[in-house]
């Protein structure tokens, strides 16, 4: 049995509209093993990224507690917060800001920089991922304003994967990518996860959720079902066919 990375425990999110309370997240029991890449799915708006946020500590739950390996994270202050994300997190989200006054190889060493001293262990990764997820040498040097939103979003990602983080957070992160350039950042997470890093990834995208191991499907802010696909295999239709009737089943 795997061990557990990430546990919530009657995990409750509500915000305010006006004087309304609306209960996004409702008494959410899940745990998440290692070395799985889970998948989030569910209709819009069932709290999906909600959730995601919780789960990775950028947003605070409103009552209810998450284990994150040892901590609990509603124990720690906001300073140790930031630097529990830092040393374990990757974040693959919509709205990632690279800096602007920094070329997009600066931008990824950084991030490196700030969490491990070797430069050149963290240069050769950025520079293996950055290839990977297909971006040339002559972007490298570019700046964040002379790059495409699809070629910002990459480098992006190679940002968030820089310092191998133990449980990368994704939340479509195939949203704004043409066919070619989210093939290529599917790869790399389904790379990084059969060396062992964890994955939870929120996707609408049927191509992107099969890459998952485990799909957790959501209906107003609770679990109404899962499926185990196991390891994804590139071509494996039978699993694709076994992805498509468990969406079907949930209505989707
Ligand atoms: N910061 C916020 N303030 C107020 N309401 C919010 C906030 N964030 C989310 N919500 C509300 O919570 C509900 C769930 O939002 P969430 O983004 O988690 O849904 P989702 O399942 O990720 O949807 P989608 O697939 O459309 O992205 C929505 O009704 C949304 O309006």
């Amino acid at each position: 049995m795997a061990n557990i990375i990430l546990k919530t425990n009657k995990l409750n999110k509500s915000f305010m509209s006006g004087t309304q309370e609306q209960q996004v997240l409702k008494n959410l029991d899940i745990e998440f093993y290692e070395g799985d890449f889970t998948v989030i799915m569910g209709s819009s708006g069932a709290g999906k990224s909600t959730l995601l946020y919780a789960l990775s500590g950028m947003d605070r739950p409103t009552s209810g507690d998450i284990r994150f390996f040892d901590a609990e994270i509603g124990n720690l202050n906001n300073d140790k917060l930031a630097v529990f994300r830092r040393q374990n997190c990757g974040f693959v989200f919509q709205q990632m800001f690279l800096l602007d006054n920094m070329s997009i190889l600066d931008n990824i060493l950084a991030s490196g920089l700030l969490v491990r001293g070797d430069k050149k262990s963290i240069v050769a990764n950025a520079k293996e991922l950055l290839e990977k997820v297909g971006l040339t040498e002559m972007i490298w040097r570019k700046f964040p304003s002379q790059l495409s939103g699809g070629e910002n979003q990459r480098a992006a990602i190679v940002r968030a994967l820089i310092n191998k983080p133990r449980v990368v957070f994704a939340d479509e992160p195939t949203g704004a990518l043409n066919s070619a350039s989210g093939t290529a950042v599917l790869d790399v997470l389904t790379d990084i996860n059969n060396d062992g890093q964890s994955i939870i990834m929120v996707t609408h995208d049927i191509r992107s959720a099969r890459r998952g191991n485990r799909i957790i499907y959501i209906r107003d802010g609770g679990i109404v079902g899962e499926c185990d696909l196991g390891k994804y295999v590139s071509g494996d239709q039978i699993r694709h066919e076994k992805l498509k009737t468990f969406l079907t089943e949930m209505g989707w």
